[in-house]
């Protein structure tokens, strides 16, 4: 690390929150208590989410095709118009209105909100309309987390000439950690954290992850969240887990910390 975390702030842990589409929709208020419990203990918290299951479901609806590579959506002209309506008309507004009932102050944004993401297309051949975060307006985030708001991210990013690109929640979460400099980075999901061989992991190295990714037992949709996982360890955020609607799960750190579990 170049320059220190407790530069950017003193006291106060930074941790961001992403809760899957795949676990959204059954998440109650017993589990957004724990968040109203960190916030209240002086944790800065920013949410970040996916959508997609519900981007599926629409996508179906309306008969448009779509498949994912490397875990990522293969996004055409047609899907992208969806997964932005969705995103941010559905899901966003209705994880807002959950933290709001469980009684965080909370709101909701998206690239587009004050160049919150701007974003390249990453590989358009490839991928069609997939963003490549280019810059993250961090400045308002922390003027938000500073009075007490919880920034609820949507995974839209905008280019600079005001096309919506989609971008996997997972990738939106560790780059937005990163540009914080989080304390800790929290991906929940439909799994208790990574399951090799019928056996969940309570600790991963990213020796051990690119392994796994290798021999297939890493695949789909975990494959953003070990990467974003590994950037962020890599770039020295000293938490970063994978947990299911129950909180435990897989903590990933680097291999030299392994002694001291
Ligand atoms: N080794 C693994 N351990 C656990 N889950 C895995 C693994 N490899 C792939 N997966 C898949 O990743 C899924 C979680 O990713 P995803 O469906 O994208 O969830 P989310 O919507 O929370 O991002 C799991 O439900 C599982 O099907
Ligand atoms: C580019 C890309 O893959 N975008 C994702 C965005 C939603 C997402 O990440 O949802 P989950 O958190 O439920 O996986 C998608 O279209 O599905």
């Amino acid at each position: 690390m170049t320059m220190s975390k407790s530069m950017h702030h003193t006291a106060r842990k930074r941790m961001v929150i992403k809760l899957g589409g795949s676990t959204l929709e059954g998440l109650n208020e017993a589990f957004f208590d724990n968040f109203k419990r960190l916030q209240e203990s002086g944790v800065e918290l920013i949410i970040t989410h996916g959508g997609g299951p519900a981007i599926n479901r629409e996508l179906a609806a309306q008969g448009i095709q779509s498949h994912t590579l490397n875990g990522i959506r293969v996004t055409n002209e047609a899907a992208i118009k969806v997964v932005q309506s969705t995103l941010i008309g559905q899901v966003n507004t209705a994880l807002v209105h959950e933290l709001t009932t469980a009684g965080i102050a909370a709101i909701g944004l998206n690239g587009f909100d004050g160049q919150l993401m701007v974003v390249d297309f990453l590989d358009q051949e490839t991928y069609g309309y997939v963003g490549a975060i280019k810059n993250i307006n961090t400045s308002l985030l922390e003027a938000l987390m500073g009075v007490g708001i919880v920034p609820v991210i949507a995974c839209v990013g905008a280019t600079e000439a005001g096309q919506a690109l989609n971008i996997n929640g997972d990738t939106v979460a560790s780059e937005v950690a990163l540009a914080v400099g989080a304390d800790s980075l929290l991906l929940v999901t439909d799994v208790s954290g990574i399951r090799i061989q019928d056996e969940y992991q309570a600790i991963a190295t990213p020796t051990l992850i690119d392994q796994w990714t290798e021999q297939g037992h890493i695949y789909g949709g975990m494959i953003p969240k070990v990467q974003g996982a590994i950037d962020c360890l890599r770039a020295g955020i000293p938490s970063v887990q994978i947990v299911g609607a129950t909180l435990i799960g897989t903590t990933i750190v680097a291999s030299s910390e392994l002694h001291s579990f």
